[in-house]
């Protein structure tokens, strides 16, 4: 059976050292991080999401902004708003949280967030520092940084000689894990909806991430004896063995099946879900100390 890889103990150790490298920071007379989270609308699950960022980040003892917007307001509006946010000296972070409501654009509220206060790594400026092996100042999407870092856990930093497949293609996870794989010196391929065979290629996988929005799509057949599985998804279902109407969260790898063949495995909930939160205040706390003059803390 696969040992079980507790991202939500990854996590709160995460935090633990952002909490006390604040104190550091300030020690050195330097002001406290500011992050200032700007949610749009009333999605049910991005405002659990952004509650759970605005109060770590107080718990991380940040300077914590909340902006609650309508779903109404024009994109104008926004945009003025991060234009404050870019200026304002006490904000380090600026996060937008996706989805935004479909009459604003998206892409170009992304890429209206200074470069160097964009801690949700979305900005061109820090893809391209990522894609170039720029690591000493780029910020790196949180969950892909959260899934890197489960993995050293469980294989160490240098993946020489490791064959990674990831299952996904998208801007936020898919292309960004498959770029710090190959910092890590994995070799990777990625796979998406319309690769051939995908079973036969992801058994080729040492370490197999899904990340493909798709329910336990990846199946205990699919995993290499000993792989290291990362599951990304976060998928509500029907339970109806639990009562009429209710749900639960299963993530894109059948875990059931997966955990009898794989070496170590990430669980769904408690998995790479609470490493983005915590890796939100970690790429804060680097923009901190960049700002400040200072190399920024590893993790
Ligand atoms: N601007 C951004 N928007 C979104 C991002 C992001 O990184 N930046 N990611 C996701 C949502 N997300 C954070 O924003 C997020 C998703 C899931 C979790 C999490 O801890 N999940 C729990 C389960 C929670 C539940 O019970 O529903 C888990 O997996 O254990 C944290 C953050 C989209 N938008």
């Amino acid at each position: 059976m696969a040992e079980l890889i507790d991202g939500k103990s990854v996590a709160e150790g995460v935090v633990r050292r952002v909490k006390a490298l604040t104190i550091e920071l300030m020690e050195k007379g330097a002001q406290k991080p500011g992050l200032a989270v700007v949610i749009v609308g009333e999605d049910p699950a991005s405002q659990v999401y952004v509650a759970s960022k605005s109060r770590t980040a107080k718990e991380c003892g940040f300077h914590s902004v909340q902006h609650t917007l309508p779903a109404e307001m024009s994109e104008q509006e926004l945009l003025a708003i991060i234009g404050e946010l870019n200026a304002d000296p006490g904000i380090n972070g600026i996060l937008v949280q996706l989805p935004l409501p479909g009459h604003i654009d998206a892409g170009k509220v992304i890429q209206a967030i200074a470069p160097q206060k964009d801690v949700d790594g979305f900005h061109f400026i820090n893809v391209g520092k990522l894609g170039t092996g720029e690591l000493e100042t780029a910020f790196v999407p949180c969950t892909p940084a959260g899934s890197m870092l489960l993995i050293e856990r469980v294989r160490g930093k240098d993946l020489s000689g490791l064959n990674a497949v990831v299952v996904g293609r998208s801007n936020i996870v898919g292309k960004p894990m498959a770029n710090l794989l190959l910092a890590a010196n994995c070799t990777v391929t990625v796979a998406h909806s319309r690769t051939k065979d995908l079973a036969a290629l992801a058994r080729t996988a040492d370490i197999l991430v899904a990340a493909v929005g798709r329910p336990e799509m990846v199946r205990g057949d699919w995993v290499k004896p000993g792989a290291t599985v990362i599951d990304v998804g976060i998928n509500r279902i029907a339970a109806p063995e639990k009562g009429e109407g209710k749900t639960r969260l299963v993530g894109d790898v059948a875990y059931a099946e997966a955990a009898k063949t794989a070496g170590a495995i990430t669980p769904v909930p408690g998995g790479v879900g609470p490493m983005t939160i915590a890796m939100l205040m970690a790429n804060t706390l680097a923009s901190a100390y960049l700002a400040a003059g200072l190399k920024r803390p590893s993790f």
